[in-house]
């Protein structure tokens, strides 16, 4: 894998993890921290540049910073979205998921991007995170 484009940044949200029995079964926020690893054997065009010359536009990998008005996961209730079970593990398979969806709506006709391999690392805490990749 010749290439891999990274990004880390920041986002504020709420959450309960219904039924636990503790601080965390009740309303409360952290201020996450995400880190995206994007592995890639090509370069590609991206919706803003035609020549092939980014693994991924860094907006792509970016969208959950955004306010939750506008697509992302900043100030929400992440139970709204995701339901009872917001874990770390729960959050950072969602990221994934949805962060592959968005690079794949952006890959070029008859590019089925098999060659990128996608990590993301969620931080509950300064001590404490999680990372999923498939
Ligand atoms: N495997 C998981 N364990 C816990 C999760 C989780 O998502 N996955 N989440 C929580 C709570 O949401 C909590 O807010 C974070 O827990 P913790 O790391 O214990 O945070 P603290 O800073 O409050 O830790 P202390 O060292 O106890 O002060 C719990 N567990
Ligand atoms: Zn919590």
């Amino acid at each position: 894998m010749p290439w891999k484009l990274v990004t880390e940044f920041t986002f504020d949200s709420a959450h309960v993890i219904v039924g636990y029995d503790g601080p965390c079964g009740r309303l409360h926020g952290h201020t996450y921290r995400v880190k995206m690893e994007l592995q890639s054997e090509k370069l590609r065009p991206s919706a803003h540049v035609k020549r092939g010359i980014m693994v991924a536009d860094f907006k792509t990998l970016k969208w959950a910073k955004k306010d939750v008005e506008k697509g992302g996961l900043d100030h929400a209730y992440l139970n709204d979205l995701l339901g009872d079970d917001t874990t770390a593990e729960v959050i950072v398979q969602h990221l994934y998921r949805k962060t592959l969806e968005r690079i794949r709506e952006n890959l070029p006709e008859g590019d089925d991007g098999s060659d990128l391999k996608l990590k993301v690392t969620l931080w509950e805490t300064p001590e404490s995170y999680c990372e999923y990749w498939e």
